[in-house]
């Protein structure tokens, strides 16, 4: 028997990898791109590094399928993870320790090291079963995906050589889940992060008196919550998913008028701001929104002015909602949902992703993408303390991913394989 499919080779092999600290603001990039491509090397697979922006390399894999004509398969992930603070972790975030219960401690053993590595080991499993692709399978593992993805996915999915790639479908992250349902993702909602201000009258701290830039925001303070509150409810009686409805969560205040002991205590300020951090849902109408913060979160018969830090579409270059079927009308979901239920696993109903991922760039073009980590009966950590993921959900993760490329890489018919919209 192959001594690098033992488990614990994987396992190794994971922990190598978790073990490069990519957190960012400075990830080891160079690191984690030599260790993919020794690891491309020992699959025999034909590697490239891309520097969209230099200093953040993309690697790019390929195993090349019978039939070159047929749009291939991408297999993403980026390498980058968020930054821990270690003195708050049980086990340091870049040991991958293994406790007793076979739970490996790492920053991104979740997200998305985990997927990364499953894909390579799948596809080890696969090549030492004799299975040949009928399609190219690309793996991109990219970088900058937690400080949004500007300079790995925007470019990427941008770029002539993405185009030339001719990909059919691309699979990238989902979440964790705590049931037994695996948990897939069809859309993502648009991040839009607003800061509103108010400017208004200062004056003494003991008057009582109309138009101060803190009533001024307050008034808009109030009426955010009763919309939140509202969008909040429709989760609660179980109305809507969690990616469904429009979030909208308040992350800074700031007013004040500063003094060197802390804040003037007796001026009433004559500016105030509020951050929100919005998230809208790809079936929302961004209009009205829009027309909402407007006309009562800024308005300037308030004396309120607005921007936004981040504003991503809503709709797709075609003005169409950014989804991706989610049914047996899009033959690369049947392939997805069959092949996990043929390695065992179970799918629970599409949803969609409540964060943003590095899917919306593709998404944006209207190509279809699915986001899906194969993790279950595990907590949801990513971007918490103390991620971890248990050494059997991992390997079974290989087996579903197994399932899954072979399906994906064996799929023969052309035509039908867009599975975003009707038109392509
Ligand atoms: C908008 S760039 C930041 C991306 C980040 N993604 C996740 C999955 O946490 C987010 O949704 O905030
Ligand atoms: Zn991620
Ligand atoms: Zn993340």
């Amino acid at each position: 028997l192959d001594p690098t499919l033992s488990t614990p080779e994987i396992i190794s092999r994971f922990q190598q990898y978790l073990q490069i600290n990519t957190a960012q603001p400075n990830p080891q990039y160079y690191e984690a791109a030599d260790f993919l491509i020794s690891q491309a090397k020992s699959l025999s697979l034909e590697s490239q590094t891309i520097e969209f922006v230099k200093g953040k390399p993309l690697v790019l894999l390929k195993w090349p399928g019978t039939n070159p004509h047929l749009p291939s398969i991408l297999l993403y992930s980026h390498t980058d993870v968020v930054p821990s603070e270690d003195h708050k972790w049980t086990h340091h975030p870049f040991s991958a320790h293994i406790d007793e219960k076979g739970n490996i401690y790492a920053r991104g053993s979740q997200d998305m090291k985990c997927v990364g590595m499953q894909y390579l080991e799948a596809i080890r499993r696969l090549k030492a079963s004799g299975f040949q692709p009928l399609r190219t399978v690309y793996l991109s593992f990219a970088p900058d995906e937690e400080i949004g993805g500007h300079d790995g996915a925007e470019k990427f999915y941008e770029s002539k050589l993405f185009d030339d790639l001719n990909v059919g479908i691309v699979l990238d992250e989902g979440l964790a889940s705590p049931s037994e349902n695996y948990r897939a993702f069809y859309a993502e909602r648009s991040p839009w992060w607003l800061v509103i201000k108010a400017i208004g009258t200062p004056g003494h701290g003991a008057r009582l008196y109309d138009n101060t830039a803190m009533e001024n925001l307050l008034k808009s303070i109030e009426s955010i919550r009763r919309f939140r509150a509202s969008q909040f409810d429709m989760i609660k009686v179980g109305l809507k998913g969690e990616g469904e409805v429009i979030s909208v969560n308040m992350v800074f205040l700031k007013a004040g008028t500063p003094s060197p002991t802390g804040f003037v205590m007796n001026v009433q300020p004559s500016e105030a701001e509020a951050g929100i951090d919005i998230r809208v849902p790809p079936t929302a109408d961004p209009e009205s929104l829009e027309k909402r913060i407007a006309e009562e979160w800024a308005p300037i018969a308030r004396n309120m002015t607005f921007s936004f830090k981040q504003k991503a579409p809503v709709h797709d270059k075609f003005g169409k909602p950014m989804l991706t079927k989610a049914d047996r009308s899009n033959p690369w979901w049947t392939l997805l949902e069959d092949a996990v239920h043929k390695a065992g696993g179970k799918l629970g109903k599409p949803e969609i992703f409540p964060g943003a991922t590095d899917a919306r760039y593709l998404r944006r073009r209207g190509l279809p993408a699915i986001g899906f980590s194969p993790i279950a009966n595990t907590p949801l950590l990513l971007h918490e303390h103390d991620e971890f993921l248990n050494q059997d959900v991992y390997l079974k993760g290989i087996e579903i991913y197994e399932a899954i490329i072979k399906a994906y890489a064996s799929f023969a018919e052309r035509g039908t394989d867009k599975g975003s919209r009707d038109e392509l």
